[in-house]
């Protein structure tokens, strides 16, 4: 009779260490053969997105180079403001094809530099005719171009923000902000950039690559929304729409020197959209829109808040724009912080905040020192509700993706064993409080009744915050735009804790916008050398204030829930104080 051996073993004399043996190594090879075909898969459907984007883009510059449309007549259109856009497309000395055509020309230039589109919509020229016959020319944006972020659901196209798993699976309908935009005349012509999984405040994917900072390509333009802002700083864009769940509309407002505003959670509808975290309902994605001044902002929300927004989606708050308080001039009480207690901004970013107040206060409103209680606290409610699945969700559909860097440190930290996460807290808690507070909050809900608790904490944080508001009587709050202004691409996730600034907005629901006062000069440079270096977050800022000068300074205006109008009106007042 002869042996089997495996090996030099015998195996009649162990078949049980054989057999599970056998077990053990098929299962782990068919589990290997399994994750790295599940892998080759995404690639493949990486590198096929990719070529279909390109091809779409090199499609339209066929068209455009067909077209003979002069650079000179580019320039001129796309330097218009909106307000003389709009006039002059209402009353004909503009062709609603022609400024199509021009800010198609202008947004695949700004493209070419910082990589801020994902691609044009083929059907954008379909759209223009159909403006041109159907729609009112007093209708608010008659002809005019809108860019869109990627997570709008636009009919016929895929929302991947950057996870090769939702590659494939366009939307059935288009989004309610984007049905409004096109009865009021607006023509969709492009979608833009984000991060991967939205949750990062850089703006890089695997799938499309990073977009950058167009004031200097080194740099990020800030996030999700940084495709957007990319656009509108580089004139490629004249009125843009994002999202918000922790400062997308207002980072790269910020970074970019743009203008962007985040109502208070369903003031906008949020139907048909996209993201990966809409079962947590304590911190909600608010939607708004992007823009190159107030007007813009103004005119955007003006154009959303009317009955077929209220009738699409009969969720939303059916209250039309208050034009009669955006234009009151009684003067009022601002609250002003350049500090929150959990992250030390630059100096460029509290010099942004003492000009706001200077000029607020020349306009004869009365600026007070007032800042949210416990920043600390909203900082770690925001990241226990963004994480209370234990970030599941986003691991189920980045199981067999490639991670990319803005979005590492946070899966990295939300994915650390549980033994070692504490380890770490305990020995953090003594060297770098802030990312011990960070590591313990990202670990989420253990249970529901965990869950339940959260939420219960988040509302108790939201009355505790308006109390002390209302016991100063404030109208409006002022704080530094976010916790710093452009860095070096790849380097936002090492310097998380920064975005306290925007996150606590969300965490309390507050109408917040962002507008540009300053740039970055030679002495908020110098003035670093006494900036503090007490954690990672701090480092990595530091060091990305190396070669700032010349970059934007934005500052945020706030109000209380379901205040919108106010808080554009103080925004007015600051950009036309600003501009005297
Ligand atoms: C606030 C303290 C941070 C401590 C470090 C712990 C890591 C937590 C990671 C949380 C990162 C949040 C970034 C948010 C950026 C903006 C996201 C956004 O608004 N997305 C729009 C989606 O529609």
């Amino acid at each position: 009779m002869t042996t089997l051996t495996i090996w030099d073993w015998e195996v009649e004399k162990y078949p049980l260490q054989v057999g599970v043996g056998v077990i053990i190594g098929g299962w782990t090879f068919v589990k290997l053969v399994n994750y790295f075909l599940q892998r080759s898969k995404l690639k493949s459907a990486r590198v096929r997105k990719r070529a279909e984007c390109k091809q779409a883009k090199q499609v339209l510059e066929d068209q455009i180079k067909q077209r003979n449309i002069s650079k000179e007549v580019v320039e001129e259109i796309t330097n218009l403001s909106l307000s003389e856009l709009q006039s002059k497309l209402k009353d004909g000395t503009l062709d609603v094809l022609d400024v199509l055509h021009a800010y198609q020309a202008k947004a695949l230039e700004c493209d070419e530099k910082t990589n801020c589109i994902i691609e044009p919509f083929k059907e954008a020229e379909e759209w223009a005719a159909s403006v041109k016959e159907n729609v009112s020319k007093d209708s608010p944006l008659f002809g005019v171009p809108v860019s869109l972020k990627e997570n709008y659901g636009v009919e016929g196209y895929d929302s991947v923000y950057g996870m090769s798993v939702l590659i494939g699976k366009p939307s059935h309908e288009d989004s309610v902000i984007g049905q409004v935009l096109r009865s009021q005349g607006a023509i969709p012509y492009v979608r833009t950039n984000v991060p991967q999984t939205m949750i990062s405040w850089d703006c890089s994917n695997p799938v499309f690559g990073a977009t950058k900072n167009p004031h200097d390509t080194t740099r990020t333009p800030g996030g999700s929304s940084g495709g957007e802002c990319a656009l509108l700083a580089g004139q490629g864009s004249i009125l843009g729409f994002g999202s918000d769940i922790g400062g997308s509309l207002r980072i790269p407002s910020n970074m970019c020197g743009t203008y962007g505003f985040k109502p208070t959670v369903g003031r906008l509808s949020a139907k048909g959209t996209h993201g990966c975290t809409k079962g947590q309902q304590i911190v909600r994605a608010a939607y708004g829109p992007l823009a190159r001044d107030v007007d813009g902002l103004v005119t955007a929300m003006k154009a959303l808040l009317v009955p077929l927004m209220f009738k699409l989606d009969p969720t939303v708050n059916p209250l039309p724009f208050r034009t009669e308080v955006f234009e009151d001039n009684r003067k009022l009480k601002i609250g002003w912080y350049d500090n929150d207690g959990w992250f030390t901004p630059p100096p460029c970013m509290q010099r942004g905040v003492a000009i706001a107040k200077a000029k607020l206060e020349a306009m004869g409103h009365t600026l007070v020192p007032w800042k949210p209680p416990n920043a600390t606290l909203g900082a770690e409610l925001y990241v226990r509700a963004m994480f209370s699945d234990k970030c599941e969700t986003i691991n189920e559909m980045l199981r067999y993706d490639t991670l990319d860097v803005c979005f590492m440190i946070q899966y990295t930290m939300a994915n650390i064993y549980w033994p070692l996460r504490r380890f770490l807290v305990f020995i953090l808690h003594y060297l770098m409080p802030s990312l011990s507070t960070g590591l313990k909050a990202i670990a989420g809900c253990d249970s529901a009744y965990d869950f339940w608790n959260l939420a219960v904490a988040a509302e108790d944080y939201r009355k505790m915050v308006i109390e002390d508001w209302q016991s100063h009587d404030l109208d409006a709050v002022i704080s530094p735009g976010f916790g710093c202004p452009a860095i070096p691409l790849k380097t936002p996730a090492l310097a998380t804790s920064a975005v306290s600034y925007t996150t606590i907005f969300n965490v309390l629901n507050f109408p917040a916008g962002s507008l540009p006062v300053t740039k970055v000069n030679a002495a908020d440079t110098a003035n670093m050398k006494d900036y503090p270096t007490i954690d990672l977050a701090h480092k990595t800022v530091k060091k990305g204030m190396v070669g700032a000068e010349g970059l934007p300074v934005n500052v945020q205006c706030i109000t209380l829930p379901w205040h919108e109008e106010q808080c554009l009106r103080v925004m007015k007042d600051l950009e036309t104080a600003l501009k005297a």
